[in-house]
């Protein structure tokens, strides 16, 4: 299921009416605009080309075979990606590479989503966006049409972070550093200019990011210098999800202490007796002094979660991650308050749609830990402006992780948020799976229980072709196996 888009978008004059509103320049300030382009050039910048080519494919691994990221609702899942690969006229051979994680079957719904969104893209300088990435980034999320099977979420908005995670991939590919880099050295009114600040301004102006930003300059590169040395704190998912059995727990749980891990996450929810025993394996085996997080997926009702977690309290978790449906900011906020005073705290955003209900979650205090997200949020440009509000509001960032690529993706973003934005590693971690780092190009690096900055340039967004050829969905390699062995 390929879909190529030559260059053939129509020239404004051509398009009728309603889509030539479309590409009147979004933002009211045609000479900030060119200030900012005359900005990135002043800065030694070498973004060029315009974009010539946009192809997006459906990917997807078998995953639910092996039990690997199973939970309370998600029991069989296909970890899945939406692959996008922009291409420029600059004839330099760099391409950029976007992904948005799905779970198999709705990939197909994401990559028409995306193509959907491709004239937006095409024949647009990469100079023009990333000089106004916010009236880009605004352009995107406010087509008059595609606006109304949204706004900014579900499938629209996977499919939004998919293309402008390409764009990050070949802005920092032509700026020949990783995106963690590419933001840290980057002017704070830069960063500022790529933040829509619709919809959040009653907590967070352009004037507070720019005040936070300023102040993470100080001791900022002695910060870099710790992040390449020591790398960002994680802990592992990958010895409990909730298809394993017993033995592969134990084995697992056995073979992570080994490796040095000191914090894990068990997935409940679906059988509280099921629950209570693999706790007690894993507490047991790791002991009372290590981090233990639970993770619910969204499985129960307020009452029950607040009852649930209860009797899960004796086993000291950190928190409890999605106990009840994201969009219930009231609701997880009165988890939140009768599970603190267990010494719980409340976890959530893997699944939050956008900007505006992590704004809410905060400001109801709903949560203890925020978790962003690389691929549910519209890209770095959106995850920007949720780390400046968790860090005016305090809230520790853990980002969610795993899946496909989401290691590779979101550890630029939290090597950023320490060394520009939180300055502060206080009960914060990144979330780490092990499974299919082999298929990207610059997959994650751990050691000792930590991510070490990636240093190739990039997003750590790009698979290996192969890859992609074997796992595409219905027609590569392993799904033609696959989906004739079901028939038979
Ligand atoms: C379906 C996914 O594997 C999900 O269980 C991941 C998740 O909740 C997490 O990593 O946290
Ligand atoms: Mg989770």
């Amino acid at each position: 299921m390929s879909a190529l888009f030559a260059p053939t978008v129509p020239r404004l004059a051509a398009l009728p009416p309603s889509r030539r509103a479309l590409e009147i320049p979004t933002s009211p300030d045609r000479p900030v605009l060119t200030a900012r382009v005359a900005r990135l050039r002043g800065a030694g910048s070498m973004v060029r080309g315009r974009i010539s080519r946009l192809s997006v494919r459906d990917v997807r691994f078998p995953t639910s075979l092996g039990g690997h990221g199973s939970d309370a609702m998600h029991t069989d899942p296909d970890y899945s990606a939406a692959y996008v690969v922009i291409e420029t006229d600059a004839e330099d051979g760099i391409k950029g590479c976007g992904i948005t994680f799905t779970l198999g079957k709705g990939t197909e719904v994401v990559v028409c989503a995306v193509n959907a969104l491709a004239h937006h893209v095409l024949n647009k300088d990469l100079k023009d966006i990333v000089g106004d990435f916010r009236g880009f980034y605004r352009q995107l999320t406010s087509d008059g049409q595609l606006r109304w099977i949204g706004p900014e979420k579900g499938v629209v908005h996977l499919a939004t972070a998919a293309v402008l995670n390409a764009v990050w991939d070949l802005w920092a590919k032509q700026e020949g550093k990783p995106v963690w880099k590419l933001l840290v050295d980057m002017d704070p009114r830069m960063l500022v200019s790529c933040i829509d600040f619709r919809y959040i301004t009653d907590v967070l102006t352009e004037e507070d990011a720019l005040e936070i930003l300023q102040k993470g300059q100080v001791a900022k590169k002695e910060r870099e210098k710790q992040m390449l040395a020591q790398g960002y704190p994680a802990y592992t998912t990958s010895c409990a999800w909730l298809g394993y059995s017993d033995d592969t727990l134990k084995q697992l749980c056995a073979q992570a202490l080994k490796d040095g891990w000191t914090r894990f996450k068990v997935k409940v929810g679906a059988d509280l007796q099921d629950d209570v025993r693999r706790c007690q394996i894993i507490r047991d085996m790791i002991g009372p002094e290590k981090t233990l997080m639970m993770d619910a997926n969204q499985r129960w009702d307020v009452p029950e979660a607040v009852e649930w977690m209860s009797k899960l309290a004796k086993f000291k978790p950190l928190w409890i991650e999605e106990p009840t449906s994201p969009d219930d900011i009231l609701g997880h906020a009165a988890i939140s308050k009768a599970l603190v005073p267990l010494g719980i705290g409340i976890a959530t955003g893997e699944q939050c749609h956008n900007r505006v209900i992590f704004k809410q979650l905060l400001q109801a205090k709903a949560l203890q830990f925020l978790q962003i997200d690389s691929c549910r949020l519209g890209s770095v440009n959106e995850n920007l402006s949720v780390l400046l509000m968790a860090k005016k509001f305090e809230i520790p960032v853990c980002p969610h992780a795993g899946g496909v690529g989401l290691c590779e993706l979101v550890q630029h973003l939290i090597i950023f948020d320490y060394i520009s934005v939180s300055a502060s590693l206080k009960n914060r971690m990144c979330e780490y799976v092990d499974h299919l780092h082999e298929h990207f190009k610059y997959p994650v690096m751990i050691q000792r229980a930590s991510y070490m900055p990636p240093k190739d340039p990039g997003y750590s967004t790009e698979m290996k072709e192969e890859s992609v050829k074997k796992h595409q969905y219905p027609d590569g390699e392993v799904w033609k196996k696959l989906l004739a062995a079901q028939e038979n």
